[in-house]
């Protein structure tokens, strides 16, 4: 089998409504073994309600969603814990815990998981860790003294020190300027490289599309009506609402 063909999630048939409200209509996904899929869709279009069907936190009505090979339909508790120990959640608002430093924050998820570490190990990750995101000297800062970007790049960080194989960035240029947002752009390629993950990035921002994505999936009124690469989706769109999308993020 290619790497590329090798699914990491597979979603089919996924519908979700609240009461009246359909949701998701019929939703069909891969994720593919070592890529970043970004997920498109105007605000309300039921982006966070796929990725919370995805790590259970809301089930859905109909379909199926298989990750990492296990279906996850009617997964015990435990397991499902365990899986979702194998898929990283970068929150739009970083999530860092105020009152702790930077080394707390990070060394937190590792004890809280993973027993046995010594304090060289722990220490060696988290030091490892503020390196490859850029950032070794913050490690005893408090989240209070940090810039937005560094709020994000810490809480990356602190979602990949628990080793995921699969990460989902929810937002992540959300609310930083230009510059900001090219660095984050280029720490999820980076940590796609160095650290084998496969992604799903969710944002309304195309620049972040275009540069992180691999493929781009996107959504409206309830299902995925668009997905491939960037040039296939945006620059021959004919769907006027796919097109509209374009339009409204680049502006001429
Ligand atoms: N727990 C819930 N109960 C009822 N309705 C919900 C619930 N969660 C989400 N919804 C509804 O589902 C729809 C999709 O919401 P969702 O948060 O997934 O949108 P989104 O695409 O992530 O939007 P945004 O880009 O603004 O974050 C909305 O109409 C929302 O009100």
């Amino acid at each position: 089998m290619h790497r590329e063909e090798e699914k990491v999630v597979e979603i089919r048939g996924v519908k979700k409504s609240f009461d009246e409200n359909h949701v998701l209509r019929g939703v069909d996904l891969d994720l593919h073994k070592g890529e970043n899929l970004v997920v498109l869709g105007k605000s309300g279009t039921g982006k966070s309600v796929l990725i919370k069907l995805m790590v259970g936190l809301l089930k859905q009505d109909e379909g199926s969603i298989t990750i990492l090979g296990k279906n996850t339909d009617n997964l015990k508790l435990k397991e499902l814990n365990k899986l979702r120990l194998k898929i990283g959640f970068a929150f739009q608002a970083s999530a860092l815990y105020d009152s702790m430093t930077v080394r707390e924050n990070l060394e937190f998820p590792l004890v809280r998981n993973v027993k046995n570490l010594s304090r060289k190990e722990i220490n060696k990750k988290v030091e490892g860790l503020l390196d490859s995101v850029g950032l070794p000297k913050t490690i005893n800062q408090m989240p209070a003294e940090l810039s937005g970007g560094q709020k994000k790049r810490i809480g990356i960080a602190r979602t990949l020190i628990l080793e995921p194989e699969i990460m989902l960035y929810d937002e992540p240029t959300a609310g930083l300027d230009p510059t900001t947002c090219i660095d984050i752009n280029n720490l999820i390629n980076q940590v796609k490289e160095e650290y084998n993950t496969s992604s799903i990035v969710i944002t309304h921002d195309l620049t972040c599309a275009k540069v992180t994505g691999d493929r781009m999936a996107v959504l409206i009124d309830g299902q995925f009506q668009a997905v491939g690469p960037f040039e296939e989706v945006f620059a021959q769109a004919t769907n006027p609402r796919i097109k509209s999308f374009y339009d409204y993020n680049f502006i001429q």
